[in-house]
């Protein structure tokens, strides 16, 4: 008490900077500090301190290994994280006052603000804030333990690459060990009902770290580097201080230095997004600053201001698409763009505000309508949020449509980085926002096509626009790549017709156009579905099929359909004869496209009953095809050969439907029919068996060779393969047809 009254009144006469000293100074007889330097001594008190020790969990050590050298040749990064958490912890006591969510604050009187100081003699950096502080457990949580749950996730997926690590979450307080070998955190929380008691938490960043009680520590955080050999020029004024200018120009509290003891503002507290207008190397200045670098630039900027429905000031970044994030690591992604009122900002990571969808957009919004105590349960907050985020996302997507007017070659590069989360847009949208935003995001969407060429990428409005008179639908095809689309038999009718077909390579699109019916008037329609109106009248190829090939008759097709049922029993519900198929002889289509009975079977994988087994397949054949006719003529002579080529007909059009998971399953079949294929090289017939009753043997071995090859003369008869004899016949004849 002795110690708080006297803190008090130390504060009161604006003793900051002494009371810092002192509590140093205290906390080194604790016993477990080092020594103080003479010149900042103060009197000693003898009261006893108690010091606690404690391991930073496993992960947290990985991090630090991991950060320690991977930012080696950038050290100066430790100097913007440690401006940034001063800045965070000054805008959170504005915050929590502002809100009455603090009533009773330390040292009430001490003005929101950040001061960096160095001694070059003492290898010393020093920063301290006026700002939220921390209590005894936030110290232990906060300084202990990896926040990140994104970086965590990394770690534990055994990534150990630090440049993404680095460049995804930030690496924030850790960044000290890098150029300090002793790090001393004092800090006392701002809110007085939290306690008043200031902490010291020490560490060398080798695996635990200590924290004791001290008095007489301000309300705030001082954090004081003991540099590492290597890194002393962070104990010198002019870098430290050129440094600082860079990080701190759009901070909105007073960043101060301290030169011969005085300190002196080094920031200019610029609200860039409240101006009228910027100029380049300014907005290139911001975004570095919102993103935390000190490289990149922004691909796209946009400023935005208005004044209904609300009052508006906003700036927004779209960083390089090279460097868009992960999608793999956007679980649960921070947004990157923040919510203000009036300067004063709100909340960090604005969602309600911003989807999570257009997480990777950095950005101020700044809304003088918007009160700072916002409350998800008060409806006026909710519906406020929600007319400002449909003001912002629309305004947001209209321009990234402008500027794919502009520039539709950058813009397609922006697509290609961000088109999973337009697309994870669309279907979010439906979710949670009565699709709203779908006209908007439609737009952005591009595709490559099978009239164009390879990369080149068309938007569903050039999609319509090249569509064919009367052409309602809009055709796609979900497929891994260009290659199989163009060679599958779902794409003959439209590559013979050159019906233009979009191809969708990503998982997510199939989801996508089954969230929307469609777009403006035009319904999507896969090529892989089932008995969908292809609109085949529109454009019939001039010559279908110049060959005269023979059409089954009625009761062919009748007696074909039942055996292939007989053969296939469960595995089809329908089989049937379509005119969808120009070259390859069968199919399988079912309710669900292939594509998706694919993906919902590798998410359903391990389980004992995917439900596919529900979804009844078809088989569709060619009426024409010559396997097909061949197939019908052989039923009654030769059924065994009939039933192996149905199962193998079958598995090919499932092989071509991308349903056969492991074509191992075939093998035992596929040498059957490989031996068909040989018998039949060699003149016999499978089903008869002649191979048996007359193997052939190998043409005799000349014991020189032959000086001159004679090749046979047109006309003339080639020498007759199957009257060679073979010593491997036996082999053959364990193989019976139909086994
Ligand atoms: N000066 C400070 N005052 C109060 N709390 C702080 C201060 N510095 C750090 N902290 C606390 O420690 C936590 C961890 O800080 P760290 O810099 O590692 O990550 P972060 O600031 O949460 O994330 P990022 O660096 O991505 O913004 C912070 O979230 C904050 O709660």
């Amino acid at each position: 008490m002795r110690h708080a009254l006297r803190a008090r009144r130390c504060i009161a006469s604006r003793e900051l900077p002494q009371l810092w000293e002192r509590a140093r100074c205290r906390s080194s007889l604790a016993g477990s500090l080092q020594s103080v330097p003479a010149s900042l001594r103060v009197p000693r008190w003898s009261r006893p301190f108690s010091t606690e020790t404690h391991e930073f969990k496993a992960e947290t050590k990985k991090l630090l290994d991991i950060v320690a050298k991977s930012l080696y040749t950038d050290k100066e990064v430790f100097i913007r994280e440690l401006i940034s958490n001063a800045s965070d912890a000054c805008e959170k006591l504005r915050f929590l006052q502002g809100t009455q969510q603090i009533k009773d604050v330390n040292d009430a009187d001490a003005p929101l603000q950040v001061t960096l100081s160095v001694s070059e003699s003492d290898r010393k950096f020093v920063i301290e804030d006026s700002g939220i502080g921390m209590t005894h457990d936030e110290l232990i949580e906060h300084l202990g333990t990896i926040a990140k749950s994104g970086s965590l996730d990394f770690l534990q997926r055994g990534e150990s690459d630090a440049s993404k690590i680095i460049g995804q979450f930030g690496v924030g307080f850790y960044s000290t060990f890098v150029v300090a070998d002793k790090v001393e955190v004092y800090t006392k929380t701002a809110d007085k009902e939290k306690g008043e008691q200031g902490y010291l938490w020490t560490s060398d960043g080798s695996g635990s770290f200590t924290v004791s009680e001290v008095d007489d520590v301000p309300r705030g955080t001082r954090i004081e580097l003991t540099l590492k050999d290597d890194a002393t020029e962070f104990a010198k004024l002019a870098t430290v201080k050129k440094s600082a200018q860079k990080f701190s120009s759009f901070i909105d509290f007073p960043i101060n230095i301290k030169e011969d003891g005085d300190p002196k503002p080094i920031n200019k507290q610029e609200a860039l997004w409240m101006k009228s207008s910027a100029t380049e190397e300014q907005h290139l200045e911001f975004f570095r600053f919102l993103s935390g670098n000190s490289y990149g630039k922004p691909y796209y900027t946009l400023m935005y201001q208005t004044d209904a429905p609300l009052s508006i000031k906003s700036c927004f970044y779209v960083p390089d698409p090279d460097n868009a994030p992960s999608r793999v690591f956007t679980k649960d992604p921070e947004i990157g763009i923040s919510l203000h009122s009036r300067r004063v900002m709100v909340k960090k990571h604005a969602d309600g505000v911003i989807p999570k969808w257009l997480h990777w957009m950095k950005g101020i919004v700044d809304c003088e309508d918007m009160p700072m105590n916002i409350s998800r349960e008060n409806m006026q907050d909710t519906r406020l949020m929600e007319k400002l985020s449909m003001a912002v996302v629309r305004r947001i997507l209209r321009f990234l449509q402008q500027e794919a007017k502009k520039d539709a070659e950058k813009y397609n590069k922006f697509f290609k980085g961000y088109a999973y989360f337009l697309k994870a847009g669309i279907i979010e949208d439906k979710e949670g926002n009565f699709s709203r935003h779908k006209d908007d995001l439609l737009k952005l969407l591009r595709f490559e096509c099978s009239n164009k060429p390879k990369g080149e990428l068309v938007s569903l409005e050039e999609y319509m626009s090249m569509a064919k008179e009367g052409q309602q639908n809009i055709y796609y095809f979900c497929c891994p790549d260009r290659q199989t689309a163009l060679s599958s038999p779902y794409m003959e009718q439209f590559v013979q017709r050159q019906r233009n077909v979009l191809l969708m390579y990503e998982d997510i699109d199939e989801f996508v156009v089954n969230a929307i019916e469609g777009f403006k008037d035009s319904k999507f329609v896969s090529v892989d579905s089932a008995d969908k109106n292809f609109e085949l009248d529109l454009d019939k190829p001039e010559e279908d099929d110049k060959e005269d090939r023979r059409e089954l008759t009625q009761q062919e097709k009748d007696d074909l359909q039942k055996f292939i049922r007989d053969v296939l029993k469960e595995k089809v519900q329908e089989v049937k004869f379509s005119d969808r198929l120009v070259s390859s002889p069968a199919l399988v289509t079912s309710i669900i496209t292939p594509h998706m009975r694919k993906m919902m079977k590798s998410l359903m994988a391990g389980k004992e009953n995917d439900g596919l087994g529900n979804i009844p397949m078809t088989l569709e054949l060619s009426p024409k095809h010559h396997i097909v006719t061949t197939l019908a003529t052989i039923l009654a002579s030769n059924e065994p050969v009939a039933r192996i080529a149905v199962e193998q007909l079958y598995d090919n059009a499932c092989i071509a439907a991308g349903t056969l998971d492991d074509p191992r399953v075939l093998m035992s079949r596929l040498n059957k029919v490989l031996e068909m294929f040989i018998y039949q090289g060699a003149g016999f017939d499978y089903a008869k068996g002649e191979y048996r009753q007359q193997p052939p043997t190998p043409p005799p071995q000349s014991p020189e060779p032959e000086p001159e090859a004679v090749k046979p003369q047109a006309g003339e008869a080639r020498p007759e393969s199957n009257k060679d004899a073979s010593s491997s016949a036996s082999k053959f004849e364990e193989i019976k047809p139909g086994s």
